[in-house]
């Protein structure tokens, strides 16, 4: 379990981590998302002593990381990709991981195994695609057996047979009961992947939520196409609906569904000539919902900043 308390880091003039508190429970995939410079990677860093909070804390099972004794056994992370020696094999770079945290050389056949990588142990890690470096990274952040597993942006650049796999890895992980944190900034990565979702934006949590209640969020709403315009706006707007319309001339209904409109239009012998139920993309809404940090972000990087 990971806990964060009030957490907070300010650089200078910038806050990058905004008092952020939320709990990351064990047993499911968690998606830590929000637009570039949100403080992902800020706030991880933080979590795994590497940079020190401003104010506030950041808790692995009740303890700060420095006062874990042996973290490789509590915490596994993967920040970045390519942290392995170029001219090391994956096994020698393992097996020095490995002994500097008392850890055996069967585990890293075990880890390499795990992770598919069992058949490349001793070819040169300059020599691996992306998706072998991320699968070595991963093998190093399990060699400890750790309860937390966190991943900075993993799915950053892998193809999709890299996804499948990262996805399904992390699956299994939570289903032995960790507790894993993945970062991205793409909602369309995290959709299939995780189960909950915690939104970050200007350094704040926006959003602590399960992607199905995300989903069931969508704002849903109906396109109507009808020759009488201006009355059948009037017997929707009765029936509570929120009235628009479109450049076409034709409406978008919202707050009643297709079969309430098309019985009220009925009733008031308006002819109807399209009934559209419509749903945003999860895409949508977690966009809709980063927008304004996006954007500050955005007029920041105009002025230079
Ligand atoms: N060492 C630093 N010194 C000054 N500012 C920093 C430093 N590290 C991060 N920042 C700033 O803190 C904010 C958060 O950055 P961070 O890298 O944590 O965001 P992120 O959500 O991980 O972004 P991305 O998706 O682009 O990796 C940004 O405004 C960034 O410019």
């Amino acid at each position: 379990m990971i806990e964060l308390r009030e957490l907070t880091k300010r650089y200078g003039d910038t806050t990058a981590v905004d008092r952020l508190s939320f709990e990351v429970r064990p047993g499911v995939v968690t998606g830590f998302l929000g637009p570039n410079g949100a403080g992902k990677s800020t706030t991880m860093r933080m979590m795994l002593g590497l940079h020190r909070p401003t104010s506030g804390a950041a808790l692995i099972d009740g303890r700060r990381y420095a006062e874990i004794r042996h973290p490789l056994h509590e915490v596994g992370a993967v920040l970045d990709a390519d942290a392995a020696h170029p001219g090391r094999s994956a096994f020698t770079h393992l097996a020095a991981l490995a002994r500097s945290n008392g850890i055996g050389k069967t585990r890293v056949t075990e880890v390499l195994d795990q992770v598919g990588l069992a058949g490349v142990a001793h070819k040169r890690v300059g020599g691996f695609s992306l998706g072998m470096r991320q699968r070595l990274g991963i093998a190093g952040a399990l060699l400890g057996d750790p309860a937390v597993v966190l991943l900075d942006e993993p799915v950053n650049g892998l193809d999709a047979a890299g996804i499948r796999w990262i996805r399904s890895t992390l699956r299994s992980l939570a289903a032995q009961g960790r507790t894993v944190l993945l970062s991205s900034h793409l909602m369309s990565e995290m959709a299939l992947t995780v189960d909950r979702v915690l939104i970050i934006g200007r350094g704040r949590l926006i959003e602590d939520t399960s992607v199905a209640e995300m989903r069931d969020r969508f704002e849903r709403d109906v396109l109507v196409r009808t020759p009488r315009v201006a009355e059948l706006t009037g017997v929707l707007t009765r029936l509570g609906a929120t009235v628009t319309r479109t450049g076409d001339g034709d409406l978008i209904a919202v707050g009643v569904d297709a079969p309430a409109i098309g019985d009220a239009a009925a009733a008031a012998s308006i002819p109807v000539h399209g009934l559209t139920p419509r749903s945003a993309t999860l895409e949508d809404v977690y966009l809709e919902m980063t927008s304004e940090a996006a954007e500050y972000r955005a007029s920041l990087t105009a002025e230079g900043r």
